[in-house]
């Protein structure tokens, strides 16, 4: 096995079923990495340096669950990261120590139908990393099959770690059919919605409309990308309003009559039902609402309308065979993520990290967490590290 020496303790961000949030202790240990124990075949061991924090960990924290996926026990957090290859077992050929990685936070069986048919985003045995009871990566080290971990060149840790976000849009822009020209709707403007929009860009959709019911996630999506229009969501409008206002913003305020162009598809980016409603409502004949939200276990949605207007919905559950085509875009610079990342935190500083990015007060759009103060300060100042 080759191996570099660590010192400092491995701890990690845990969370409970009574919603508390604190720094521990994790696996594997210093001794365990030095000694070159625990680790399988196949495995490497990561010094994780930068981590975002996703909605789903703040719901972990907040809530205890996701629908079905429940914190039963002391749960560790974070599936965004990137990281240093440590170690690497005796039959890993493909990384070296000190390889610069993202972590794509899946362990797929490789045996079953979706895992067969290469969607193995629906494998039915899945352990998913931070998804109970499966511990996640907000760690200081961990080890991961290597067939996961992807090398970043000298990408820098924080945008190697916004890949996992990257990767959901990239995933649902792929099987939404989207086409160069197609006028689009994204709902929503927090990391995914953004994120969506950078790629949709990047893709050649125009217009493009953005909404949200906070204006200063509009006014972050307009510093993003200039020339989208934003529509501001309205609580208590009916979802019928919002379309027609949806459409106006869409054409730029030249109303929203039977002659105004419509989305030809909507990425839903909230999960909210009155949102994905507002999204069937404005989209044009034959058109299509791709949700990437998840919310409610049911929803009442306008059917009729679906079925008269032939419009197509669609889901999209995390991604498979992303990381290395959301590499490739970084790295040649058709998206750049820096700007979405708008707090930096070591994991020592874990507690405020996880206060930042639960208000909405606090404008972030992106928190990442660091496994070191000399990181946060080295990408707070764009020095890469
Ligand atoms: N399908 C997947 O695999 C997958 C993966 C990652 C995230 N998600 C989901 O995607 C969604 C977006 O993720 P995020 O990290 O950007 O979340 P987020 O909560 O940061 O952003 C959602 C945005 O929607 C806005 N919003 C709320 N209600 C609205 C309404 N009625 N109309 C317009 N905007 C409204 C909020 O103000 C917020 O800015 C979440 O539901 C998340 O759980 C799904
Ligand atoms: O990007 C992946 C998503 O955040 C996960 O599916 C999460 O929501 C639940 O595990």
């Amino acid at each position: 096995m080759s191996s570099a020496t660590v010192t400092k303790t491995n701890i990690g961000v845990y969370t409970n079923p009574k919603h508390d949030l604190w720094i521990a202790e994790s696996n594997p240990t210093v001794e365990d990495i030095n000694a070159g124990k625990g680790l399988k075949a196949g495995e490497v061991t990561i010094e994780v340096r930068s981590t975002g924090i996703c909605g789903s960990d703040v719901h972990f924290w907040h809530a205890g669950c996701i629908g079905p996926m429940i914190v039963t026990g002391d749960h560790v957090l974070g599936h965004e990261s990137a990281g240093q290859i440590l170690a690497v077992a005796p039959d890993v050929t493909h990384l070296k120590v000190g390889d610069r990685v993202a972590v794509e936070p899946n362990v797929i069986c490789n045996a079953c139908e979706p895992c067969l048919a290469g969607r193995y985003n629906g494998c039915v045995n899945v352990a998913f990393l931070s998804t109970p009871p499966v511990d996640g990566l907000l760690r200081r080290y961990v080890n991961h099959p290597a067939v996961w971990c992807h090398k970043i060149g000298d990408m820098s840790y924080e945008d190697g770690a916004m890949l996992e976000p990257l990767s959901v849009s990239l995933a649902a822009i792929e099987r939404s059919g989207l086409r160069l020209g197609d006028p689009l709707l994204i709902t929503g403007a927090g990391p995914i919605g953004l994120i969506s929009l950078l790629s949709a860009r990047a893709a050649g959709a125009c217009p493009i409309v953005i909404t949200d019911i906070d204006e200063g996630r509009l006014a972050f999506a307009k510093s993003l990308v200039p020339e989208v229009r934003t529509y501001k969501v309205e609580i208590g409008k009916s979802a019928e309003e919002c379309a027609d206002g949806i459409i106006n913003a869409l054409n730029d305020g030249q109303g929203s009559g039977p002659d105004a162009l419509r989305p030809k598809l909507a990425l839903e980016c909230t999960g909210v039902e009155s949102s994905v409603n507002s999204a069937i409502w404005s989209v044009k004949f034959g058109g299509k609402v791709f949700v990437i939200g998840v919310g409610k276990n049911e929803m009442t949605i306008p059917f009729m309308r679906l079925s008269t207007q032939e419009i197509d919905l669609q889901y999209q559950y995390r991604y498979c065979n992303t990381w290395p085509r959301a590499i490739r875009l970084v790295q040649n610079g058709v998206i750049d993520l820096h700007k979405l990342v708008t707090h930096r935190y070591s994991i020592e500083d874990a507690l405020k990290a996880f206060e930042t990015a639960a208000n909405p007060k606090t404008g972030a759009i992106k928190v990442q967490i660091m496994s070191s103060e000399e990181d946060v300060k080295a990408a707070t100042a764009g020095q890469k590290f």
